[in-house]
């Protein structure tokens, strides 16, 4: 059995973010402290990043206090139109963030796997300790998409990566769906230690996973669970209505 995730259906992709950003911010103001959020790639958080651009979200966030990480990159330049932290910085961190607190994977390494060590040791310097302590999450939140195949950050089916219990980071030499480019991504663990897990899952293109989400607990995207919390926000259209 997967563990328990608390599903939620809202009208439509704009719903759909001002719901994350409100999972967002009411996880920010519970922290008086120092704040991480884990982002994602692909297309589905483009509104919600675009939301937090505004002024009605941007006063309300303590820029100071927040750190800015990402779940999975792909192994391109970090000025590439792929890269997903390039989205997130065009979008709204190089305007709002101070810039030491974003922590994009360092993909001017030799290798993915030289990119993962190198994103592991700095996690683990934020983090201060080289285990995870159930009782401290890394993260106060990590926010995720589910791919066509059920894949979640670059955690695909049947990879190694996904069995991966011990490293927080690594390397995913291929990926065997668009775009097909090598990635780096947190591990199972690593994005477990969060206070919520908030899936992102919209648009009719969706129904099939979702379908065989329900069918398929080995699926990624099903294994994919936080310490704390996990949500799935989907949109009416993803889920047939
Ligand atoms: O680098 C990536 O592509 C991702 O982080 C990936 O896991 C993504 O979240 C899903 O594939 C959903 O992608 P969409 O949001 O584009 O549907």
């Amino acid at each position: 059995m997967p563990a328990a995730i608390n599903r939620i259906v809202v009208a439509d992709p704009a719903a759909l973010a001002a719901t994350a950003a409100a999972h967002l911010m009411a996880r920010i103001a519970a922290n008086p402290g120092r704040i991480a959020i884990c982002l994602t790639g692909g297309s589905s958080p483009k509104q919600l990043y675009q939301l937090l651009a505004t002024d009605a979200c941007a006063k309300r966030i303590p820029w100071d206090r927040v750190h800015w990480f990402i779940g999975d990159e792909r192994f391109v330049p970090p000025s590439d139109p792929l890269s997903n932290m390039a989205m997130a910085r065009r979008i709204f961190l190089d305007r709002l963030a101070p810039k030491d607190h974003i922590h994009p994977i360092p993909t001017d390494a030799a290798s993915p796997d030289e990119s993962a060590q190198r994103y592991e040791r700095e996690l683990k310097t934020f983090y201060g300790a080289n285990d995870l302590d159930p009782k401290r999450p890394l993260f106060d939140v990590v926010l995720m998409g589910v791919g066509p195949d059920g894949h979640t950050a670059s955690l695909f089916p049947g990879y190694p990566a996904l069995a991966e219990t011990r490293r927080w980071v690594t390397g995913v030499p291929q990926a065997h769906v668009e775009p097909f480019v090598p990635r780096v991504t947190l591990t199972l663990p690593a994005l477990a230690s969060c206070r919520e897990m908030l899936f992102e899952v919209a648009g009719k293109e969706k129904r099939a996973i979702l379908d065989k989400l329900s069918k398929d607990e080995s699926l990624p995207a099903n294994r994919a669970r936080s310490i704390g919390e996990t949500v799935m926000l989907v949109d009416r259209a993803a889920v047939g209505e």
